[in-house]
């Protein structure tokens, strides 16, 4: 049953929230919006997600929306029995327990390399394939279960459609597993064969502007993505330009002309939800970094940017390494964070939130100049995500990351690129709607950036402890 409705409804789900807009697909004007949290950890029961995503768009009602899409974090693994219920809850994009399988995994493939010539990503614990490769080895009893592997969007697109839909996924967020090539553009069956022991039934790979379903209300469905390529859907960065989201994790991206094969593993060469490609690095340590300094600083997130605001540039020689959570982008699976440095003179509660926000921002300015070593220019860079409503981040980032920025306003991003999908579905074409640009933030000293990064460096590589 189609219906006339006039709105578009676009869905992130993504690590800690699943974020509903909807929006007036002739402007892309936000008219209402309704969140709900998920559970903590790294790994969750899909059908959380479900409830939450069946809360917030209750909350937003959707009697006068035509066509919804959902984008969602990367990765996940949503293993599903014959009947089609979970195996197992999810195995999330930060969750760390396979990076053994991962580097098996690029072992028995010949090397890093092969890996990035075969799907344009060389496998971390993020990457979809290393958690099936986990399950067949720790799991027997699940893994035989199993018969169909999705994505967190895949199968949130697949239970709005209501049972029995076809399940779709797209090629922004197939190219995060680790079985679809951004290379070739198609499903690499061998090396989900590889990772898993045997085969799986995957979603198919629906077109940029396609239907692939409805609910059973009548909204159409579009084929939705992960969440970066759901971003740079909606804010469409120009050549040069590079997005940086400090959410629960750190994602620096832009699109570009041809997949990009880096055999360091640092970019991962995904595709984007076009048709064309987001070179993308992916950190485990961004917003929570600042509300773990927060915390340990007994202050509330204002609280916080006023102290780091109030020290110097280089906190007077404390620097934090970032990596809270283990990190993948270097990939150090098993690292912890570290202040180094610190000494009665520079003790004060403000260089502590300097460093925290300074060894955060030098973690995104080694993404950054990775992108550049493998070409993509980046001259300027826009901020989105809940840690860049942070002031201090705002404040200090140009001058770390040695490069203009624009923040842009405060918005769901994700959802709103959902959303201009969702109504590209509805509508037969991509709509014109552009998001609203900031003032730049230029780089007021650039010496600052060469002495904290390289700093920074040292402790990052072992020369400082
Ligand atoms: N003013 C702020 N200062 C620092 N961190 C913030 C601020 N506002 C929100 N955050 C942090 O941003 C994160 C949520 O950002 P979001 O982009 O929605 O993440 P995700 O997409 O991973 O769910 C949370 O960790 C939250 O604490
Ligand atoms: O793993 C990646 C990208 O490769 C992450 O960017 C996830 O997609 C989760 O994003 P957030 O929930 O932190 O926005």
């Amino acid at each position: 049953m189609a219906r006339s409705a006039t709105y578009v409804a676009g869905v992130d789900s993504s690590t800690q929230a699943t974020k509903v807009l909807v929006v007036d697909p002739t402007d892309g004007s936000v008219v209402r919006e309704a969140r709900r949290p998920h559970p903590d950890g790294t790994e969750v029961d899909p059908r959380a997600w479900w409830d939450a995503l069946a809360g917030a768009l209750g909350e937003v009602g959707t009697d006068d929306v035509a066509a919804i899409g959902v984008a969602g974090q990367q990765h996940g693994m949503v293993l599903l029995d014959e009947s089609g219920q979970p195996v197992r809850d999810a195995l999330l994009w930060n969750d760390t327990r396979s990076a053994p399988d991962a580097r098996d995994l690029i072992d028995e493939l010949g090397g890093a390399a092969a890996w990035a010539e075969a799907v344009g990503t060389v496998p971390v614990a993020s990457i979809t394939a290393t958690k099936l490769r986990w399950t067949s080895r720790a799991e027997p009893e699940n893994a035989d279960r199993a018969r169909t592997v999705m994505l967190p969007h895949d199968w949130l697109t697949w239970r709005l459609a209501g049972a029995p839909a076809e399940p779709t996924t797209d090629r922004g967020d197939a190219s995060g597993t680790g079985y679809w090539s951004t290379v070739t553009g198609e499903y690499r069956p061998d090396l989900l064969e590889m990772a898993f022991g045997r085969g799986l039934s995957v979603p198919r790979v629906a077109g940029p502007g396609e239907v692939v379903g409805r609910t059973p209300d009548g909204l159409a469905i579009s084929a939705g993505t992960g969440d970066n390529a759901g971003a740079a859907l909606a804010i469409g960065p120009a050549p040069g330009e590079v997005v940086i989201s400090i959410g629960t994790s750190g994602a620096v991206f832009t699109g570009h002309d041809r997949p990009s094969t880096d055999a360091t593993g640092l970019v991962a060469g995904f595709a984007d939800a076009r048709g064309g490609y987001l070179p993308l690095l992916a950190t485990l340590n961004a917003a929570r970094v600042l509300g773990a300094g927060a915390s340990l600083l007994g202050v509330d997130p204002d609280g916080f940017d006023a102290l780091a605001l109030d020290a110097s540039p280089g906190a007077d020689g404390l620097t934090l390494l970032p990596y809270l959570d283990g990190e993948r982008t270097p990939n150090r699976p098993d690292a912890q964070g570290r202040y180094v440095g610190l000494t009665t003179a520079n003790a004060t509660r403000e260089n502590l939130a300097r460093a925290t926000v300074e060894g955060m921002l030098c973690g995104l300015a080694d993404a950054v100049e990775a992108l550049v070593d493998q070409g993509v220019p980046a001259r300027r860079a826009l901020l989105i995500g809940g840690g860049s409503r942070s002031r201090a981040v705002a404040d200090l980032a140009p001058d770390v990351l040695g490069l203009p920025v624009e923040v842009l306003s405060p918005q769901e991003y994700v959802a709103l690129g959902a959303a201009r999908q969702a109504a590209w579905a509805l509508h037969g074409e991509e709509p014109g709607w552009t998001v609203a640009r900031e003032t730049t933030r230029d780089v007021t000293d650039s010496s600052i950036s060469d002495q904290v990064r390289s700093r920074y460096a040292d402790v990052r590589d072992g020369r400082a402890r």
